[in-house]
C-alpha cells in the first residue's frame, strides 16, 4: 500500500505566501493541496518526501515571509471527514456552482458541478481552476473531442462534458485524481468521460479538437509540444498553473510549437492562457 504524507506548512503572512508556496510544491511533483488558514497543506508519498528538497526552497530563506511545516502520515487520518467540513460550495461568476453532494442546491447557476474532492486538487477553490472554467465558457465545447491533462478531480472534464463536449480523455499522473475523477463522472452523470492514469508520454498517435491542461510551468514547458502535436489546425490549447511572470516563455514555447496566442487572462498573479494551433 502506498502511504502519503500530509506536510501542513504555517506562512507568515500567509497571503501572498501560500501561492508562492503552492507554486513551488507543484513543481517539486507534489501531488495535492488544501488551504488552511495559516497556510498550505500539501500532500506527497512518503517514499517521494525529502526535507532538504523543500527547506531549499528560496521562500524559507527569504525575508518576507516566514515558514515552517510540520509532516503527519495519512494512513489514520478520516480523509472524507477532513475535506467535508473543509471543504465550502464555490461560485465562478454568476454561471457555475461547484458544490458536494451534501451541500444545497442553486439551481440559478445555470451550470452545477458535483465534486468531491478526497485527495485530489479541483474543487474550483483555485484561481486557476475557476481561470479555465471562464476560458471554457467563451468556448464552442460542442462534439468536440477533448484532452483535460492533469484533470485532478475531474472538474474540468464535468465542466467540459456539461458544456456539449463529444469525447473526453481525463488524465492524470497521480493515480488517486482518475479514480476520483471517475467517481465524479459519474455523480454528474457524465458518459463522455474516460479517465485514466497516465501522463504525456501516453499521447502520441492520440488526436483532440481541444487540450486543456491546468498543471504547472515546468511540465507546460516539457510537454506543450507532446500536447500540441494532438491538435489539428484550428485546434485549441488552454493552459493554466503558472503566475504571470512565466506567461512570456510559455507563450514563446506555444509560439515555437506552432501556435498563436488567442486569449490571456488572469486573477490574483494566476494566468491562463489560449493558444491556436496555425
Ligand atoms: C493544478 S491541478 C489541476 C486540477 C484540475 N484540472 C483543475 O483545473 O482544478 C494539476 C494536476 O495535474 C497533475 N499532474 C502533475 N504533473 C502531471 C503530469 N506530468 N502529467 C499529468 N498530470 C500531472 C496533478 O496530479 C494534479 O492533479
Amino acid at each position: 500500500m502506498k502511504e502519503y504524507l500530509e506536510i501542513d506548512f504555517t506562512i507568515t503572512p500567509a497571503e501572498g505566501g501560500r501561492d508562492i508556496l503552492l507554486a513551488l510544491l507543484d513543481n517539486l511533483g507534489y501531488d495535492s493541496f488544501e488551504e488552511t488558514p495559516k497556510g498550505l497543506k500539501a500532500y506527497i508519498l512518503e517514499k517521494d518526501f525529502n526535507a532538504e528538497e523543500i527547506e531549499s526552497l528560496f521562500i524559507f530563506h527569504s525575508d518576507e515571509y516566514e515558514v515552517s511545516y510540520a509532516t503527519d502520515k495519512l494512513e489514520n487520518k478520516n480523509w472524507n471527514e477532513e475535506w467535508e467540513t473543509n471543504y465550502q460550495p464555490i461560485f465562478i461568476d454568476d454561471k457555475i456552482h461547484i458544490r458536494a453532494p451534501f451541500h444545497e442546491a442553486h439551481p440559478e447557476y445555470p451550470i452545477e458541478l458535483l465534486i468531491t474532492p478526497k485527495m485530489s486538487f479541483g474543487t474550483g477553490h483555485h484561481q486557476t481552476t475557476r481561470l479555465v472554467s471562464r476560458l471554457m465558457l467563451d468556448m464552442d465545447l460542442k462534439g468536440k473531442k477533448i484532452l483535460d491533462m492533469g484533470t485532478g478531480t475531474g472538474v474540468l472534464a464535468v465542466l467540459a462534458e456539461k458544456r456539449g463536449a463529444g469525447e473526453i480523455d481525463a488524465i492524470d499522473n497521480f493515480e488517486w485524481a482518475a479514480e476520483n475523477t471517475e467517481e465524479n463522472a459519474e455523480a454528474n452523470n457524465c458518459k463522455n468521460i474516460t479517465a485514466i492514469h497516465g501522463d504525456a508520454e501516453m499521447l502520441p498517435g492520440r488526436k483532440y479538437d481541444i487540450v486543456l491542461a491546468n498543471i504547472n510551468r515546468n511540465v507546460l514547458m516539457e510537454d506543450m509540444k507532446t500536447y500540441i502535436d494532438t491538435l489539428p489546425t484550428g485546434g485549441y490549447l488552454v493552459i493554466s498553473g503558472f503566475f504571470e511572470n512565466d506567461f512570456e516563455m510559455l507563450t514563446a514555447k506555444a509560439t515555437e510549437c506552432g501556435t498563436t496566442l488567442v486569449n490571456k487572462i488572469k486573477e490574483d498573479r494566476w494566468m491562463a492562457c489560449q493558444y491556436q494551433k496555425q
